[in-house]
């Protein structure tokens, strides 16, 4: 297996806070990991490095077969596609959903030619499709619902055919029928063997989507644990990460967490 992203003791300091504090990570092809931890744990920090946003400030980064600080960004993000709060931010409210996605193939947000080839038009009707969101493709992004919103991110960020997919936190904001199509499309999209390596960063087990393969656990800059779901989703690492003694359950390819009762505490 190749490693799409290889981390060595990585460090990020802002004045006397510490980001993260020597996180070692391997993530390779075909691999789907999901990145848990409480708020203020690093996990976008973590994700800006992965996106080739943010150097770290000690440790070595290598990045789609290249070494961060050696290679020229710019060729590098048009390779990981990212669906964000912040890439969300940036987007022009009147932009036409179908020129959202498809200029992405050109790295501008929004129409800037005249005409497009059509390949490119196919390929962005093609994934608007897979996210079922077809119907949306003459709207504009500021009519879109959240949910709404998350996917045709999604499809913008998958455009250029990445090597590494990086979603931060695509649940937040969903109601639970939102949440529950959004797990089923990743779910899809997990199980696609064409599909690039993912790093979704979640809140929740809940919104894990079956076919993802690997977590990673952090909490304040530090790996509490990381590797196969079975292997890493117990109940001692995730009480331990979430500060809270936690009950865990997989039930048909679903995740689920709660706090432990009084009774089950032994209490
Ligand atoms: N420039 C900075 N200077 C000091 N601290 C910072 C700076 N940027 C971020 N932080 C802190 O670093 C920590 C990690 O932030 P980060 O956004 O990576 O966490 P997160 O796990 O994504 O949190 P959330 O789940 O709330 O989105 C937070 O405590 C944040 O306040």
């Amino acid at each position: 297996m190749t490693a799409v992203l290889e981390l060595a003791d990585v460090t990020v300091r802002r004045g006397k806070a510490v980001l993260l504090d020597e996180v070692t990570w391997v993530v390779d092809e075909g691999e789907r990991w999901v990145l848990l931890g409480p708020n203020g744990a690093g996990k976008t920090t973590l994700l800006q490095i992965a996106a080739a946003q943010l150097h770290p400030t000690s440790g070595a980064v290598g990045l789609l077969g290249e070494l961060l600080g050696t290679v020229d960004v710019f060729e590098l993000r048009p390779r990981i596609g990212v669906a964000s709060a912040a890439v969300a931010d940036r987007i022009p409210r009147g932009e036409k959903v179908r020129d959202l996605v498809i200029s992405a193939a050109h790295g501008v947000v929004g129409r800037w030619r005249e005409q497009y080839e059509a390949p490119d038009e196919q390929r962005a009707d093609d994934l608007l499709r897979e996210l079922s969101v077809a119907h949306l493709a003459e709207r504009t992004f500021g009519t879109l619902s959240e949910g709404e919103r998350k996917r045709v991110q999604i499809a913008r960020s998958l455009m250029t055919d990445p090597e590494l997919l990086l979603l931060d936190e695509p649940g937040a904001g969903l109601d639970l029928g939102g949440r529950e199509d959004l797990v089923s499309t990743l779910s899809v999209l997990a199980y696609d063997p064409d599909s690039p390596a993912t790093i979704l960063v979640s809140h929740h087990v809940e919104e894990i989507p079956p076919g993802f393969t690997h977590a990673m656990l952090l909490k304040e800059g530090r790996v509490v644990a990381a590797g196969t779901l079975a292997a890493t989703l117990t109940e001692a690492n995730l009480s331990a990460t979430f500060d809270t003694p936690l009950s865990v359950s997989l039930v048909d390819g679903r995740w689920s967490a709660r706090r432990r009762t009084r009774r089950q505490a032994g209490v």
